[in-house]
């Protein structure tokens, strides 16, 4: 597994090493041993899935609150989607600044996301399905949203009028939401 480092701190490309043959291909999707080698000390205890009918539907901003944010190794199993992750710890050299990376079925790249962060991401084709770990559970009272467009954070989406469920398109503004994390090294890596 290749570990690329993006423009974001503690944020990390993942790639896989795929090895084709006859039949098709295998890889390994995920190894912890090559996490704790490469310094990446995670515990996942959650594994998600979300299937997105239509090219151009926008899951996001997203976060979990306090003691149940979640750090995320997302990928794109079928089709392609612009992943987008948004620094939100306060103190952190990359505050405030987001990064976004195809993740699609051919380039097989997988996003790590620790604690602290927003996530979402657009559908770039019809028929998406969408997996990831999480290493902290789903909290129904922690779970947050930020709207995909706001204006302080400024994500270049790529797109003007997405696809979104009634919670994001009822999101609160980044300035109206009660997000509230810091830079510490023990939030993100334990
Ligand atoms: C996220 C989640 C949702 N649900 C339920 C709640 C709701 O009824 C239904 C759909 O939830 P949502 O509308 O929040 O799904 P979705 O908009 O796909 O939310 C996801 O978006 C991406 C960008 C992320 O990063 C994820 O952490 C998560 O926030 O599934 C769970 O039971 N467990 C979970 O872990």
């Amino acid at each position: 597994m290749k570990i690329i480092e993006t423009e974001l701190k503690d944020v990390y490309i993942l790639e896989p090493q795929v090895f084709g043959d006859n039949r098709g291909w295998f890889m390994e999707s995920y190894n912890q041993n090559a996490m704790e080698e490469a310094g990446l000390h995670y515990e996942f205890v959650q594994d998600n899935q979300s299937y997105s009918t239509q090219k151009g539907t926008l899951r996001g901003l997203h976060f979990q609150k306090g003691e149940h944010a979640q750090a995320k190794i997302v990928r794109c199993n079928k089709g392609a989607v612009m992943d987008v992750a948004v620094d939100m710890r306060e103190g952190s050299p990359t505050y405030k600044k987001w990064v976004k990376v195809e993740l699609s079925e051919e380039n097989k790249r997988q996003l790590l996301i620790p604690r602290g962060f927003l996530h979402g991401f657009v559908t770039l084709t019809d028929e998406v399905e969408f997996l990831y770990k999480a290493d902290n559970f789903y909290n129904k009272e922690s779970d947050r949203n930020i709207a995909w467009n706001d204006e302080e954070i400024g994500v270049d989406w790529g797109i003007d009028n997405p696809i979104l469920s009634e919670k994001d398109k009822n999101a609160p503004k980044l300035s109206e939401s009660d997000i509230d994390f810091k830079y510490n090294v023990i939030d993100y890596k334990r």
